[in-house]
């Protein structure tokens, strides 16, 4: 069963169209990449999973977004429940200046929580499943951006974790990272996705090849091709998608 099933989506920033009749389901427990040149609409796609693009004056949709089958766009859904249910990951690290053990409760502290021994649990919790727990267990009052940045992201997915969501979003998280941080998060989300649903936008091929199970190619707004990413790689049906992921133009 789909987790999220997007159906006949059209975005509009002011007059401009940034999606076309997007359509697009993303099975729980997998790991879906968004791919395409640069101002396809990726990210405008992923952040309407979440409802970010609210935050955006003259931003409208069209169409539906179904999270287990309820629309999250319709009158009355609750975006602070959308918003626990649907953690993100930016493509810059972006720790709050403040302690790793505050940045990590920030979440579960405004959803109420207040018990320290709960806090304390959840953020042993959230630093393990982010991989990076061995590295920072004695230095939780260290300042999170005296980190290394591949350190720094893998905070931040430890702070969207701590809020215990069902799907992760991420747009990019391994573009402004070295080759070994990148490693280790493309290692990291593979396990994550035991527990969580992923959807992943990056502009690396090899990456959308090596842990994703499903690819959207996107061109001027709209899904040219999806399907299982072995299948996009080996044997897209699109010519549009050949050229792009063998590199003739984006
Ligand atoms: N807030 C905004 N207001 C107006 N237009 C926008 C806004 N955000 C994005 N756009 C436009 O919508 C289109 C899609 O942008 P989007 O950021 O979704 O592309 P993308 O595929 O994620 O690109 P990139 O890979 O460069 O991040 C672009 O033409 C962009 O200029």
């Amino acid at each position: 069963m789909s987790k999220l099933s997007i159906k006949n989506v059209d975005l509009f920033y002011g007059e401009f169209q940034a999606l076309h009749n997007v359509n697009l389901e993303i099975p729980k427990n997998q790991i879906t990449a968004f791919i395409g040149p640069s101002g396809c609409g990726k990210s405008t796609l992923i952040k309407s999973l979440n409802r970010m693009n609210d935050l955006i004056e003259g931003c409208k949709i069209k169409g539906s977004i179904l999270l287990d089958e309820e629309n999250i766009y319709k009158k009355d859904f609750d975006v602070n429940e959308l918003r626990k249910k649907v953690g993100m990951v930016f493509q810059q690290p972006n720790p709050f200046p403040m302690s790793i053990y505050d940045n990590i409760t920030y979440g579960p502290r405004t959803h109420g929580i207040k018990d320290k021994k709960v806090l304390d649990a959840l953020v042993e919790k959230s630093l393990r499943g982010a991989a990076i727990w061995e590295e920072v267990k004695n230095d939780l009052k260290k300042n999170a951006l005296s980190l290394s940045g591949g350190q720094q992201q893998r905070i931040c997915i430890a702070r969207a974790l701590a809020v215990e969501p069902e799907i992760l979003l991420m747009d990019e998280p391994t573009s402004a990272l070295d080759p070994i941080s990148t490693a280790k998060i493309e290692e990291l989300v593979t396990v994550l996705k035991e527990n969580y649903t992923i959807v992943m936008v990056t502009h690396n091929m090899q990456q959308a090849s090596r842990v994703s199970d499903r690819t959207a190619f996107f061109l001027n707004g709209k899904i040219v091709e999806t399907g299982e990413t072995r299948k996009i790689f080996t044997n897209p049906q699109q010519k549009q998608t050949e050229d792009y992921i063998s590199g003739r133009f984006g």
